[in-house]
């Protein structure tokens, strides 16, 4: 990409102080989106991919605060906005999809008048000039007879039309950016299928530029430009989706594309990562996927490794990373893999 970065996300350091401890959900990540870029940040529930959201959007309550980063949105670093500005920012220019539409959609008012009511807030619309806009959006997303159904509540329509719903209420005001976080987690497979293409489709229509946030590599191999893999608060591997399929560098990456149904048809057994993502209170010495990591080393229980190059458009945090470099393709990264301590290729 050589266009600027609509939105850059430096340093962000995001936590929770509970009773338990602090919890460290964003420890320290960048990332930035370009026009028209869709981004997958993918990685286990409770990675911090939802609070990475939340932040960007400036919603993070307590007992949590952004402890320190800047998130440059056209240039102008949203954590200095005041909240009256950030509301406008909200919707105008940043639209987030929740998880749950059920949450989202407020029962008692159709789903018409809440999508009018977005409108209209944003933007000087008269009453029927939003609603002939909220008609238009319905059709947008694939809601039939849309002019029939604008006055029905959320309750009369299915999980995947109330998404959908959602979907339109978020681009109602053209934001230059969607936050999509796991827009389909409640969804059955076709469903789910349905919602990515038309988010692709709007995306496309609109000229968005999409920030996916899902569990599931499968998404991401197809909708996204660029992924981050975030592991326990932190980013630690960040490419072009091509590079990643091709030949993931972290061995966290690794571990979730082998617990994909058919993203690899040479690849008929599905493994998953064994254990679980640590306590984000109490993480573990050195690399914290190192107590689940089968290429694991000594150092590795000592040394917290940077997200650092490895190649153009590819970045890793693993002290090992280069080790698995294919030999044909990356001759200098395996050369320098030698003298990093690297393992060979599994
Ligand atoms: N309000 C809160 N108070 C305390 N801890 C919180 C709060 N919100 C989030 N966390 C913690 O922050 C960490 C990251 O949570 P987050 O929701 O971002 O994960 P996630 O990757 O989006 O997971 P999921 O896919 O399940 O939504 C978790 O350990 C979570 O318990």
């Amino acid at each position: 990409m050589t266009s600027e970065p609509i939105l850059e996300v430096e340093n962000l350091v995001t936590q929770f102080h509970t009773d338990e401890g602090v919890v460290k959900a964003v420890d320290g990540n960048s990332f930035s989106l370009h026009k028209g870029e869709v981004l997958g940040i993918v990685g286990e529930s409770g990675s911090g991919k939802s609070v990475t959201a939340m932040s960007v959007m400036q919603l993070i309550d307590k007992p949590g605060y952004i402890k320190a980063g800047t998130v440059r949105y056209k240039g102008e670093d949203l954590l200095e906005k005041s909240k009256a500005e950030m509301r406008q920012i909200r919707g105008n220019d940043i639209a987030m999809m929740f998880q749950d539409p059920m949450t989202s959609l407020n029962p008692v008012y159709t789903i018409g008048s809440q999508i009018s009511r977005v409108i209209r807030k944003h933007t000087d619309a008269s009453k029927p000039e939003a609603r002939d806009r909220t008609i238009e959006l319905l059709g947008d997303v694939g809601i039939p007879e849309p002019a029939a159904r604008v006055d029905d509540y959320p309750h009369q329509f299915s999980g995947g039309m109330r998404q959908r719903v959602l979907l339109a209420m978020a681009i109602s005001c053209d934001p230059e950016i969607l936050i999509a976080d796991e827009p389909t987690t409640a969804l059955d497979v076709t469903i789910e299928a349905q919602i990515f293409e038309l988010i692709d489709r709007l995306q496309e229509k609109y000229g968005m530029s999409v920030i996916l946030i899902t569990h599931d590599l499968g998404v991401v191999a197809g909708s996204c430009d660029r992924v981050a893999v975030v592991y326990a608060g932190r980013i630690v591997e960040r490419a072009g989706v091509e590079e990643l399929f091709e030949s993931p560098r972290h061995p966290y990456t690794r571990g979730l594309m082998r617990s994909i149904p058919n993203l690899r048809s040479s690849e008929s057994r599905l493994t998953p990562i064994k254990g679980q993502i640590p306590d984000l209170t109490a993480l573990p010495s050195g690399c914290s996927f190192h107590p689940r990591c089968v290429h694991a080393t000594e150092e590795c229980t000592q040394r917290d490794p940077e997200l650092r190059a490895v190649e153009t458009n590819r970045e890793a945090a693993c002290i090992h990373a280069l080790g698995y470099s294919n030999p044909a393709t990356t001759r200098t990264a395996t050369d320098s893999a030698a003298t990093d301590g690297g393992v060979s290729n599994e």
